[in-house]
């Protein structure tokens, strides 16, 4: 037989491989006899003039980089379809091997090997494409396949307009060029994408689904490709899982603002390879332990629910720990994918700060049913939950002002440290009460970084964002209405938390029309303005009143309340600005 013209060949069996892996889609005879043909799935094969392929039983050559025959387009995605390909074909199994596995796999699947993408039933394509663009990957996918560049504008114009820039990839690759499910199958794992290769496993051969890792994604399957050099897009964070649900949270009038959860790769502008970093510095706990330590998650052990999985106390080593248990494997793909998202942002920054005033992150478990977050255990609970706690059916005494007074100190010196500590400030985006937990001896530490970011890169500094994330009643209104992102965001937050601590009042959205009562920035500027008996009306009527210096401490921190919640950014004191204003009080119970 002719021997190919082309250096770079690799033969293997044809009918192995094609029966095995792929439909031939098109055949080109050339003039001198030899054939250009490609799969549905854009690999270009090479024949020699004889046999035809279409009763070949012999060698052929198969090169990747045969291309003229073919559209530049097809030539790429060829290219790396094929390397996935070979790929999946390395190590384990041969050609010959594959020779061997045909009949059998084409017999049990090949309706499977040659379902064309566009033929996807419309809700896995739906579930796949929200996973997709969840993880932002439409680029990487673009670049793999090497969409020409008007194309990916096609997609980006697409995004733009709010619509799926997955579904648009798909609508190009696998609608213009007829590609099939387990070509994007191979894609996927050349990418790995792990996760989209399980939803769409039903689709493609079985004998595919042993390249699909069994365990549960770890922090490298999730990684950008090796290859990828792309810097990650600064876009916002995902929504609160606070806002997502409230299932133990007693507040009827907390609400966040998002509009769409952005990429794995967009939180913040930083290389995900940091977050790996971050993550392989962390200590890997195995899950076994984990369940030893809650005596296998034993109810008792349960200390509350949040927007995305429970939370457990338990010991661990000698060491008294919360687990956050992550409900990874929960149906809905959204809701896994902001998860995921929150715990990479946990993973990133809490591992890498460390102040007295930060909660402190031991490390993580991902070898079990569900991924955990594994934290020192905050004796005192949250603010939120101490703030009601002598109202509750097991009533603690109240907080007293000092203790108020120290908390709120202290977070300060927590969010100051965010603010300055880097050369990029970092802005957490989600304080209130709920994130402000507290030891035994009440010392706050701030908790939940499912929603910092990095800032403008100057702490006075202002950066347009493209949406809006937090709990809307904590946010200003510059960050609501204009997108607009500073260190102010986080103090005007601590603003309303100091408001809502002295004056034990919740700080709420949901008002009956022209009811300024409740609200609580009103109720208090109103009071402040007119007289010192106002001012003294303001305070938690559920401590006797204040005397002397301890009044005088109540009364500033109200001060600092309205001054960091002055609707003008430049108008707010910087945490500096509020810890230098409550450095003359003695922090002393
Ligand atoms: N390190 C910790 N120590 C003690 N209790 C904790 C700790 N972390 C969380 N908790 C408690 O577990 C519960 C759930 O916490 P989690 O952070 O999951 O949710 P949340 O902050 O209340 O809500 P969301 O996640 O929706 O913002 C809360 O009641 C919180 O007080």
């Amino acid at each position: 037989m002719k021997r190919p013209l082309f250096s770079n060949v690799l033969t293997v069996p044809y009918t192995s491989y094609f029966r095995t892996f792929f439909t031939l889609k098109s055949v080109t005879r050339r003039s001198d006899g030899h054939s250009w043909f490609s799969s549905p799935d854009g690999v270009c094969f090479y024949s020699t003039p004889a046999p035809a392929p279409e009763c070949a039983t012999g060698y052929h050559g198969i090169s990747p980089f045969a291309s003229f025959e073919c559209s530049p387009l097809l030539h790429e995605s060829a290219k790396s379809s094929y390397s996935a390909h070979k790929c999946m074909m390395s190590g384990s199994e041969t050609a010959e091997a594959a020779h061997g596995n045909a009949n059998r796999t084409r017999s049990r699947s090949h309706q499977d090997d040659t379902l064309l993408i566009r033929l996807l039933p419309v809700s896995a394509r739906h579930q796949l494409c929200v996973h997709l663009d969840s993880l932002d990957v439409w680029q990487q996918l673009a670049t793999a396949v090497k969409l020409y560049p008007e194309q990916v504008e096609q997609i980006r114009h697409q995004k733009d307009r709010g619509r799926s820039p997955s579904n648009e990839f798909m609508n190009i690759w696998g609608g213009q060029y007829n590609h099939t499910v387990q070509s994007l199958f191979a894609l996927f794992k050349k990418l790995k994408l792990h996760h989209a290769m399980r939803m769409i496993k039903d689709y493609v051969s079985e004998d595919l689904h042993k390249y699909i890792p069994r365990s549960l994604p770890t922090i490298s399957d999730l990684r950008a490709p090796p290859d990828s050099n792309s810097k990650i897009d600064n876009g916002p964070p995902f929504p609160s899982s606070s806002g997502v649900s409230n299932s133990n949270n007693n507040r009827t009038t907390t609400s966040t603002m998002s509009e769409e959860i952005p990429s794995l790769e967009s939180l913040g502008n930083i290389h995900i390879s940091t977050v790996q970093r971050a993550a392989e510095s962390l200590l890997k706990i195995d899950y076994l332990e984990l369940e030893r330590a809650t005596d296998s998650w034993c109810p008792e052990n349960r200390l509350g629910q949040g927007g995305f999985g429970e939370v457990y106390k338990g010991e661990w080593k000698q060491l008294d720990v919360a687990i956050k248990v992550m409900n990874y494997r929960s149906p809905n793909i959204d809701k896994n994918q902001v998860e995921l998202q929150q715990s990479y942002n946990e993973l990133k920054y809490l591992n890498t700060i460390r102040h007295d005033n930060i909660l402190a992150l031991y490390g993580y478990s991902i070898n079990g049913d569900k991924p955990c977050l594994v934290y020192q255990l905050m004796k005192g609970g949250s603010l939120e939950n101490r703030l009601r706690a002598h109202k509750s059916q097991q009533p603690l005494p109240a907080l007293t002002w000092m203790q108020r007074f120290s908390i709120c100190h202290g977070t300060a010196k927590g969010i100051y440290f965010l603010h300055t500590a880097r050369n990029t400030p970092l802005i957490h985006g989600d304080i209130k009460p709920a994130n402000i937990l507290l030891d035994q001896c009440l010392q706050p530490k701030i908790g939940d970084f499912g929603l910092a970011r990095e800032g403008p890169k100057s702490i006075n500094a202002v950066m347009q964002v493209k949406k809006v994330f937090g709990t809307r009643i904590y946010l200003p209104p510059e960050f609501r209405n204009s997108k607009q992102l500073s260190t102010g965001v986080d103090v005007y937050s601590f603003g309303i938390v100091l408001l809502e601590v002295f004056t034990g009042r919740q700080v709420t959205d949901r008002l009956p029309k022209n009811d300024h009562h409740q609200d609580l920035l009103h109720y208090v500027k109103q009071n402040w303005a007119q007289s010192q008996q106002h001012r003294l009306e303001l305070l938690d009527k559920h401590l006797p009143m204040p005397l002397g210096e301890e009044l005088d401490m109540c009364l500033c921190a109200i001060e600092m309340g309205l001054q960091c919640t002055a609707l003008e950014t430049q108008d707010r004191p910087s945490m500096n600005g509020v810890l230098n204003r409550f450095k003359p009080f003695r922090i002393d119970f």
